[in-house]
């Protein structure tokens, strides 16, 4: 089989079996041997049934075993592209699959890419890996057989009864092609909700300590980035994430709150690029940072012609211009705040709140504690979140839109940390994470 790229995967016009016919490969594979007409008409019955269910929106489940002993062993980017190639294909008849053996992702890393022409109507999201897997499991996969595990929205993965993995059951032959999947559906009634807790279970949430080692890191000579870059693409990131949101010809004036620190850099570049998209932004900054990178920024944004508030310890401007705007972009604390919030972000983040604007936040939202989350009554309630390099602990339980950004993180220091990041789409600053109560269960590490 020749090597693909995953970048160049292609999709074959030609639909994989889906679970008729892999039901009758598997009830043919299991009961060759009780050839009984009857018996055999009732199967194909049974299958033609399942294949009107699974065309149903009631379908729960849906998994494929993909046999990479057709594949050369050890030729672990052949086993990528075949496992990517089955998840295309899957994709585009609305499956999402997520989750992955550990054993399989672990030695050949899966992303899923939307490339040639797939276009599915659900999210395709990033696979992580779930290490659920038994020993038996991991042993089978590495004795020539793969899986990968994909579950329709409410469904709950399980094997089928009295299927012996490591059997030849499902063993294709040599020969089958690259469209051999084996797939079969079940039924398995397991809540929403319940099925959804592995989706992204990999992926790694920072504690604060953590967050500013790896911000360290990244700007350290090993790293070599400077922090006029990180801020750069950290700010586009948000002002993207806004724009996604917030369209410019419903919410144009954009009130964007800049803290003292690093996070407040990154508001000024959000501001900066907002002004190119046709926003309005208008800067509040009480006191900001005396470093050169500040008034560079600043500078900037003056030369947009952004509207910048006069620095004060008091809130009136902010009152002021409360009254005339249509959401807010809070980058007043990130990962270095340490509670109880002071002045004059004390008077400010209640009359943030109160005003009834939408608020997408950035890093954290502020006045939350970034290990332990929403502890102080002053802290804001916003409706987005766009986390940077990796979300923080103290977002877990975010339950508003929720984007990650700061696409800079190199493989290096991503596998270095674990962070197990999701793929961003296309050449997006940001991609969108599942919703706290559709993703639950992170990797706590
Ligand atoms: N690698 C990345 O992810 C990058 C993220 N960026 C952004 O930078 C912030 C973290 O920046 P940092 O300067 O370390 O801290 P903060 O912006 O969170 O704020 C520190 C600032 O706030 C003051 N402060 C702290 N606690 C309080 C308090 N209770 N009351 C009042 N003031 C407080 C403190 O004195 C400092 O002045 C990260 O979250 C990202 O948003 C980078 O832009 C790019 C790299
Ligand atoms: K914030």
């Amino acid at each position: 089989m020749p090597a693909l790229n995953n970048a160049q995967i292609a999709l074959p016009a030609v639909r994989p079996r889906t679970s008729a016919a892999a039901s009758i490969h598997y009830v043919s594979s299991a009961f060759i041997s009780a050839p009984t007409v009857h018996v055999s008409v009732l199967l194909v019955f049974i299958c033609m049934l399942r294949r009107a269910w699974i065309r149903t929106p009631k379908i729960r489940n849906l998994a494929a075993i993909v046999d990479f002993s057709v594949l050369p062993l050890g030729h672990q980017q052949d086993v990528r592209n075949y496992a990517a190639w089955q998840l295309f294909s899957m994709a585009r008849h609305r499956l999402v699959f997520h989750r992955v053996p550990a054993c399989i992702a672990t030695a050949c890393p899966l992303t899923l890419k939307p490339v040639g022409g797939a276009s599915p109507d659900l999210p395709i999201r990033t696979l992580n890996t779930v290490d659920n897997t038994s020993t038996s499991h991991q042993a089978s996969c590495f004795s020539g057989y793969g899986a990968i595990l994909g579950g329709y929205p409410g469904g709950r993965i399980s094997w089928p009864a009295g299927v012996s993995r490591g059997t030849s059951a499902f063993r294709m032959p040599p020969t089958t092609s690259l469209r051999g999947a084996h797939c079969w559906s079940r039924h398995t009634r397991v809540p929403w909700r319940k099925q959804q807790t592995n989706t992204m279970a990999a992926m790694r949430y920072l504690n604060a300590k953590l967050a500013q080692q790896i911000d360290e890191e990244l700007m350290s000579a090993a790293g070599a980035f400077s922090l006029d870059q990180l801020m750069e693409l950290a700010g586009l990131a948000c002002a993207q994430t806004l724009a996604t949101v917030y369209n410019k010809e419903k919410y144009p004036r954009v009130l964007v709150c800049c803290g003292p620190g690093n996070q407040g850099g990154d508001g000024l570049v959000a501001a900066r690029h907002l002004g190119m998209f046709g926003y309005k932004p208008t800067i509040w900054m009480p006191k900001p940072g005396s470093k050169d990178i500040y008034k560079r920024l600043q500078q900037q944004c003056t030369n947009m012609k952004i509207q910048i508030l006069e620095p004060s310890q008091d809130t009136q401007s902010l009152r002021t211009a409360l009254t005339s705007s249509d959401v807010i972009l809070d980058a007043i604390f990130g990962f270095s705040f340490k509670p109880p919030v002071r002045a004059p972000f004390d008077a400010a983040l209640p009359l943030i709140a109160q005003s009834g604007l939408p608020i997408v936040s950035v890093d954290v939202p502020s006045g939350w504690n970034v290990d332990l989350g929403k502890v102080d009554d002053l802290a804001l309630n916003p409706d987005v979140l766009v986390s940077l390099t990796a979300p923080k602990e103290g977002v877990r339980q975010f339950k508003g839109r929720h984007f990650l950004g700061g696409r800079f993180v190199p493989k290096t220091l991503e596998e270095k940390f674990q962070l197990n990041l999701p793929e961003y789409p296309g050449i997006s600053q940001i991609v969108e994470l599942p919703r706290a109560d559709e993703s639950g269960d992170s990797q706590k590490l």
